[in-house]
């Protein structure tokens, strides 16, 4: 059997009287889509800072393709082919589309003190990969990216990470803040990632749009996990359920009706 892509054993995180997350062991493949299901506080984005290079966890390891792997910054564990993208896309409102997709990777025509920028290039190659994800109203690479939608701007940072190479790809809330029909075209595109070979990490609140995606689950609860199953292997009341602490959501529901009824 081959080794997964990312595997977590063990790992812990304390931080001055928190312990923030607590022997969590998880495993994602190539292909595939894990979803990190959790409440407020979990423990969800220092999982994405261990995995991204922002903290050292307390304890346990961390392996990719089968060996050890150590992130000494944001900037190795991108070398290493982990890619992060935040709820807003991590974009820069001011920049053109082209420019944004290769900052600090920046395509160069000319030589030696005469290299320069090349726009015209940058601009055609982060239209051309947006629109391959099914992105064709953005047409123009010097367009500002604070003109372009959430869930276009989701879609120029998964693009960019996919043509970077990324092997891994942590999306935090991609969905968080758009509406239905952006949220639909984000999810898609996750499924493209996925179909390119990307093992996707999906961090979410959103049991709907995770069950839309996901083949793997894992559900955080106060820095422990408190479960891990496989698609279909758990129905949406169930993982809401287990979100809310274990504590019936239908109980809550039925205690708010009788509020309401009595209001
Ligand atoms: N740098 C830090 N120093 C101290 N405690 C921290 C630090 N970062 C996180 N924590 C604590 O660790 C716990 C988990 O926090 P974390 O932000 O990982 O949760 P989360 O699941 O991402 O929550 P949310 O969905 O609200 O963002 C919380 O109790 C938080 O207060």
């Amino acid at each position: 059997m081959t080794a997964p892509l990312l595997r977590l054993t063990g790992v812990n995180k304390s931080f001055l009287g928190t312990n923030a997350l607590q022997d969590i062991s998880l495993e994602v493949d190539a292909g595939k889509v894990l979803c990190l299901l959790g409440d407020n506080g979990a423990g969800k984005s220092t999982l994405i800072k261990i995995l991204s290079g922002f903290h050292k966890p307390t304890s346990g390891t961390i392996e990719l393709n089968g060996e050890p792997a150590d992130f000494e910054s944001p900037r190795d564990a991108s070398a290493q082919g982990i890619a992060t993208v935040h709820q807003f896309g991590g974009t820069f409102p001011l920049m053109g589309v082209g420019r944004c997709f290769f900052v600090g990777a920046e395509p160069t025509k000319g030589w030696g003190p005469f290299k320069l920028f090349d726009k015209k290039v940058a601009g055609e190659i982060a239209v051309r990969e947006m629109q391959s994800l099914g992105i064709t109203r953005v047409a123009d690479g010097a367009r500002l990216v604070g003109s372009l939608s959430g869930g276009e701007r989701q879609a120029l940072a998964i693009a960019r990470a996919v043509y970077f190479g990324a092997n891994v790809l942590i999306l935090d809330e991609p969905t968080a803040a758009l509406g239905v029909k952006e949220a639909a075209h984000v999810l898609r595109i996750i499924m493209q990632a996925r179909a390119k070979g990307v093992a996707v990490i999906l961090v979410t609140h959103n049991v709907r749009h995770a069950m839309m995606v996901g083949d793997h689950f894992a559900v955080l609860i106060r820095g422990q996990k408190a479960d891990d199953f496989r698609k279909g292997e758990r129905t949406r009341e169930e993982i809401t359920d287990l979100m809310a602490g274990g504590e019936a959501m239908a109980d809550l529901e039925a205690e708010l009706a009788e509020l309401q009824a009595g209001a």
